[in-house]
């Protein structure tokens, strides 16, 4: 008789942003998400995933609640993370666009351009083909608010996906780096669960 495997424990951040929405991508994707706002919580998780939001407040309640350093700590020693959108702003190791003082967690060797997209195309919507995605390359469902983009990339980073067409055409959205995800747009509410699923796969395969 084989022993059930236990699903592993992926903590969403939960400071501020779309927190529930990431459990509950998660839990569908046969993972546990649990809420992360201590450090002892940090170090039970499997993963982490940073959620979309506003960037500059996620920083700030991290210098509050002391789990910057922790969560730095985290991602050297080979925790996986992925972040959206805010996430992935908290991901990058270098930041364009910021305010003042604002600061990030990195792990990831890209830069980010916060906000990037504009006004014209603040808040869109578009069809991306993402590389690696567990059941199939059918398109993904994206959705974009407010979000970055990533304008360069290091040598260790792979570009999952860019955008096709339109004033954006060509800009990078979806990046990894070892175990470290980031995406510009937010699966966790365009009901295209594949990415979170790549995610958990990825926790999965560390054992
Ligand atoms: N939807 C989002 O997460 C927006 C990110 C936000 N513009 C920031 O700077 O943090």
């Amino acid at each position: 008789m084989t022993a059930p495997t236990t699903p592993p424990a992926i903590g969403v951040l939960a400071l501020q942003g779309d927190v529930r929405e990431h459990v509950a991508a998660l839990d569908t994707c046969g993972a546990r998400g649990v809420l992360v706002r201590r450090e002892r919580e940090v170090e039970a998780v499997d993963g982490l995933v940073i959620p979309g939001g506003e960037s500059t407040t996620i920083d700030k309640l991290l210098g509050i609640f002391e789990l910057r350093d922790p969560i730095r700590a985290a991602i050297r020693a080979g925790l996986p993370v992925y972040g959206s959108c805010a996430g992935m702003i908290l991901l990058a190791d270098r930041l364009e666009g910021g305010v003042e003082g604002q600061q990030t967690l990195g792990g990831l060797d890209v830069t980010v351009r916060r906000n990037a997209f504009g006004r014209q195309v603040d808040s869109f919507e578009t069809d991306l083909e993402v590389a690696g995605l567990p059941d199939g390359d059918l398109p993904v469902h994206a959705v974009f608010i407010r979000a970055p983009w990533v304008e360069e990339v290091g040598p260790g980073v792979q570009v999952l996906a860019t955008v096709g067409s339109g004033p954006a055409a060509g800009r990078i959205v979806a990046v990894r780096e070892r175990d470290v995800l980031a995406t510009s747009f937010h699966p966790e509410i365009s009901g295209d669960l594949r990415l979170h699923r790549m995610f958990v796969q990825i926790v999965a395969d560390r054992g």
